[in-house]
């Protein structure tokens, strides 16, 4: 009997929450070891860098959520559509609004990696709603594991108060992480898919770690020629948030221009080196 098209919440013998983590294993060992994550770990970010990364991150949680909202009736999404206690664009604004005042729509700036990715995003979203799983894992059970840690480092790093600037690690409809994880797998695994929409998940499930990977390589080479053109460590605050202000526009030109400036600018570095 051909079982390749039944569905079901089992399809290859084991569950889906286990064979997502086994499969991007390796990739989470590459996500943390980042400069990016591995300085942050170590308590050396500093505000550009905090403050580049939440840029980063409104972008994609903007576009995730809006994709998961549009599909929140959909057999693959529905049960793991929790926005009461996941949904991260709220307090990513406030978070911004604090850095940044009242104005902080026109400061977000982000790299192209950080545009690929919401591009992603956008189209499985409006083609194939089956593989926002994928990309719900990797950010959501990322912010409630690594993510905690990471918050209480950048309040302690940056010398924030109470949640002021660090809203989005805090997840006030989540009493426990630990136990909302494991009601979270078990959603996960009711989703009935058969072996090969099982597969594609798996392989969109790496993808999404690998444009995560791919956002904080773009960001670390953006700050360090901000830092190389403010000609410090990139703990002077002020040359390297000036430098850039400067390429903060709004949306798409922004992106664009960013990007420009920034390859422009690695074009040079190496030709000079
Ligand atoms: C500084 C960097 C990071 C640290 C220290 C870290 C640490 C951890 C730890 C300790 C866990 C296991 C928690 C548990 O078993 O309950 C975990 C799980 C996880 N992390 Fe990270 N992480 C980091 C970065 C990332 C990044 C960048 C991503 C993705 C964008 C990510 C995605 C995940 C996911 C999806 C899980 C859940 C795995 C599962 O249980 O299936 N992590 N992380």
């Amino acid at each position: 009997m051909d079982t390749t098209n039944n569905k079901s919440a089992n399809s290859a013998g084991s569950e889906l929450s286990e064979q997502i983590k086994a499969v991007t294993k390796d990739s989470h060992i590459r996500a943390e070891n980042t400069q990016l994550m591995a300085n942050f770990q170590k308590g050396e970010i500093t505000l550009p860098q905090y403050k580049l990364l939440l840029c980063s991150l409104y972008e994609i949680y903007q576009v995730l959520e809006e994709e998961l909202d549009k599909n929140s009736a959909h057999p693959a999404v529905e049960p793991i559509y929790f926005p009461q206690e996941l949904a991260r664009i709220e307090s990513l604004e406030r978070d911004l609004e604090h850095f940044f005042g009242p104005q902080w729509k026109q400061r977000v700036i982000v790299p192209a990696a950080t545009h690929r990715y919401t591009e992603r995003l956008r189209e499985i979203g409006k083609n194939s709603p089956n593989l926002l799983v994928a990309h719900t894992y990797t950010r959501y059970l990322g912010d409630l594991s690594g993510g905690q840690v990471l918050g209480k480092i950048a309040q302690k790093t940056l010398g924030l108060g109470g949640t002021e600037g660090v809203a989005f690690f805090t997840f006030p409809g989540v009493t426990s992480p630990h136990r909302f994880k494991q009601l979270y797998r078990s959603r996960m695994n009711s989703i009935e898919l058969t072996e090969e929409e099982c597969r594609k998940v798996l392989d969109e499930a790496v993808r999404a770690f690998e444009f995560n990977i791919g956002v904080f390589e773009d960001l670390q080479k953006m700050l360090s020629i901000t830092e190389q053109a403010a000609g410090g460590s990139g703990r002077e605050k002020a040359p390297t948030t000036t430098l850039l202000t400067a390429i903060s526009r709004s949306s798409v030109a922004q992106f664009t221009l960013g990007a420009c400036v920034a390859l422009a600018t690695v074009g040079m570095g190496i030709y000079a080196f």
